[in-house]
């Protein structure tokens, strides 16, 4: 498909319609109209079940415009799993397309096609995957953990998932209308540029990373604010769960980064419509300013990424070895040390790009230093397990499969961090086996102990164990099979985005690769049915004390799932693993004196400033100027309404919360 240039329409046409026309639908491509057929298949489907269960107002007013922190965290979650299919699809198309385009064969994907395709799939993968499931388990846990009825700013909450939603959006409409960026995940100039990359492509990028930033630096606000002000009283900050002081360094990260990669886009927009030349050569522009300033972000995104998952590790291996955790103050400097750390090594992602010796081995050394308070981590994860009574739950089977996984990846990292080695191992192969190690053997096995350690939290049952250890135990051996290949091609040599082959020696490992993929996807099958199977037989699964781990902080003080208001009386703190010192001194729920609670109501408003996002972006992205114009207007008008909606908050009245309360002495009675 050609880019479309808006000279090619006739002059009414260009102002309805700008750039748009016939030939921006991908007709001619099977595969695209294919996924179409299938995705608005699936899309009739689930509006059918829907109608038929009559289940459009629940949607709507306990879910779309809830404010509950709780169920906009599994929101953000169903994103995640959504995006992660789409993502997982992008991945297994190129593992067959490098497995195939050897021997003058082309593969069956055409250089167009497949540029986007990796472009889609970093974008995806690190944007509307990890992102939108680290907030959503941060969202869900964090309130729960400091024993907060809500965040700092319920709505504001609301507001940042539909603008992460809508960022997905526009990235997925690219699929069907247009086309997506050719440039890699990080789009550099020139080649994101005007003159390289005329089409649509660059502009849906820049729109969905900007619209679903908004939504991410938000919910960095709130959650810094709702871990600083709303701590249950006697928790200081040296007795937060550890979750709690990894999410926070994680938000403070997004709130000190997300500007940077907000207004580094920005710039390359203004480059783009209105012919600036910040990152072009002519006119005293520089190329290296974009380079630097999306790796100022980005670095401290990878760490943005993991950070909040090494505090899974940290409640998972203290809850399933029964024990405090080891190194709780070390811990938290480990986590400090690395989010000051992690702004002080970007250069690393740059080394063949002319600095000289000297920047270079300031910024390999910083860099290298990283790998030792990630290893005190570990030794502290180790030692939390060491005499342990430890039970090898599938939160914990994750865990450890992190350990062993993680360091290996960590490794290779320190070894690009060696300058002369990098000059090497730049953009190899090798480069991205030692990301996907981190970021699957870390954020990924980290986001899946995580669900299975908080599901019965979240839905009051257990996920069943059978289907998680088939999926646990074919995505640790896929990993390995499909990324040590990796390694091993990129030590020969091999460059990164690379469509067809001409050394038909390298094709084995590109097959023992794509294998490897395979087994990641019968992994992620057996996940969801994992989950179907845990839904289907939920009645078996069923906890009814709200604390199935025999778990530390004060999410399993609650019932589960949590009312809506979490906990009726504000628990008062005296030790850093508050629930398991309430129940050694052998607490007991008050079950009088309750009073009304105050909430905050729902509202529609993120909804639709999300939805006229979409819109303006649409607009900007064609070059549809009324309707960027039109929706944008619009956005400030229901933002100004807003302001004058009085009806913000309400009371649970005392009986209700009576009612609730009692339903849960007489659950908790049934087990004796
Ligand atoms: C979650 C994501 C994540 C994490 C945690 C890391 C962690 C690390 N990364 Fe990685 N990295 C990425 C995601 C991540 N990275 C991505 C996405 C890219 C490429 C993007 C692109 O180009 O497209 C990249 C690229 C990248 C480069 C650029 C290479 C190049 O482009 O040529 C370098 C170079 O220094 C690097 C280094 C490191 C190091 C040293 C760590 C350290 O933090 C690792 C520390 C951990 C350990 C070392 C293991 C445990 C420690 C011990 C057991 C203690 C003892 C060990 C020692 C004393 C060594 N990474
Ligand atoms: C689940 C299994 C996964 C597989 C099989 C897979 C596979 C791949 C492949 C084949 C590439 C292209 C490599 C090349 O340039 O030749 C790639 C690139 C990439 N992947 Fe993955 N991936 C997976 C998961 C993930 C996840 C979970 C993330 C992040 C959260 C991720 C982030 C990226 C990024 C950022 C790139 C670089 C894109 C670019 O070059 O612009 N991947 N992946
Ligand atoms: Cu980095």
């Amino acid at each position: 498909m050609s880019p479309h240039p808006a000279s090619e329409n006739s002059g009414i046409w260009k102002l309805i319609f700008g750039r748009l026309d016939w030939s921006s639908l991908p007709l001619h491509e099977p595969i695209v109209v294919g996924t179409f057929l299938m995705v608005a298949l699936g899309g009739a489907v689930v509006f059918g079940l829907v109608t038929k269960y009559k289940l459009w107002g629940t949607l709507w007013n306990d879910w779309f415009t809830t404010v509950d922190h709780k169920r906009i965290g599994i929101m953000y979650m169903i994103l995640g799993l959504i995006m992660f299919l789409r993502g997982f699809a992008d991945a297994i198309m190129m593992r067959l397309q490098q497995a195939m385009a050897f021997n003058g064969s082309e593969g069956y994907l055409n250089a167009h096609h497949y540029d986007q395709i990796f472009t889609a799939h970093g974008v995806i993968m690190i944007f509307f995957v990890a992102m939108p499931m680290i907030t959503g388990i941060m969202n869900y846990i964090v309130p729960l953990q400091i024993g907060a009825r809500d965040v700092s700013f319920p709505f504001l909450n609301n507001f940042s998932f539909w603008m992460t939603t809508a960022g997905a959006i526009i990235v997925m409409m690219s699929l069907f209308v247009g086309e997506f960026a050719r440039t890699g995940w990080l789009a550099y100039p020139p080649l994101s540029g005007i003159a390289y990359s005329p089409g649509v492509g660059v502009d849906y990028y820049i729109w969905g990373l900007q619209i679903a930033g908004i939504g991410t630096l938000l919910s960095g606000v709130n959650l810094i604010a709702t871990i600083v002000k709303m701590r249950a009283p006697g928790m200081t900050m040296m007795k937060m769960p550890i979750f709690t002081w990894t999410s926070l360094c994680a938000n403070v990260l997004i709130v000190a980064a997300f500007p940077v990669l907000t207004a580094v886009l920005a710039l390359l927009s203004l480059d783009r419509y209105i012919g600036t030349a910040f990152f072009t050569n002519d006119m005293g522009g520089n190329p290296m300013m974009y380079v630097n300033l999306i790796w100022i972000w980005g670095h401290p995104e990878v760490y943005i990424l993991i950070l909040p998952l090494f505090g899974v590790f940290s409640e998972v291996t203290s809850t399933f070895s029964s024990k405090r955790l080891f190194g709780y103050s070390s811990m938290v400097y480990a986590t400090i040390v690395i989010a000051l750390l992690s702004y002080l090594v970007w250069l690393h992602h740059f080394f063949t790009m002319g600095s000289g010796a000297s920047v270079n081995s300031f910024f390999g050394i910083t860099t290298m230093v990283i790998s030792i308070p990630t290893g005190a981590k570990l030794f502290n994860w180790l030692f939390t397990m060491y005499r342990g009574r430890i039970r090898y739950e599938l939160p914990m089977m994750w865990t450890v499969a992190f350990m062993l996984t993680f360091t290996v990846g960590g490794m290779t990292g320190v070894l690009l961090a060696v300058p002369p080695a990098d000059f090497v191992l730049h953009n190899s192969l090798f480069l991205i086996a030692h990301f996907h190690n981190v970021i699957i053997g870390g954020v990924l096995f980290g986001l899946f102990a995580a669900i299975n350690y908080w599901w019965p939290k979240a839905f009051g049952f257990r996920l069943e164990t059978t289907w998680g250890k088939r999926s646990f135990w074919l995505w640790v051996v896929g990993f390995w099979t499909a990324f040590m290949p990796l390694y091993v091609l990129g030590l020969m040599g091999v460059t990164r985005r690379m469509r067809v082959f001409d050394d038909p020696s390298l094709q084995i490992w590109f097959q023992i690769a794509a294998l490897g993929a395979v087994m990641i996807a019968a992994g992620i099958a057996c996940m969801f049915i994992q989950f179907a199977v845990s839904i289907k037989n939920r009645d078996q699964l069923r906890d009814t004390t709200g604390d199935p781990w025999d778990g530390r902080t004060l999410e399993w003080a609650t019932s589960s799932p949590p009312p809506d208001y979490n906990f009726a009386f504000t628990p008062v703190i005296h030790d850093g693993d508050a629930w398991a010192d309430m129940k050694k001194r052998g607490y007991q729920r008050p079950l009088t004196g309750y009073k009304a609670i105050h909430m905050p109501s729902n509202t529609a408003t993120g909804l639709i400033i999300a939805g006229l996002s979409v819109a303006f972006s649409f607009g900007m992205i064609w070059y549809i100027w009324w309707l960027a114009g039109l929706s944008f207007v619009g956005i400030l008008a229901v933002a100004i309404g807003h302001t004058f909606n009085y009806k913000r908050d309400f009371y649970i009245p005392q009986d209700v919360v009576e009612r609730t309360e009692g339903e849960r002495s007489a659950l908790l009675a049934t087990q004796g």
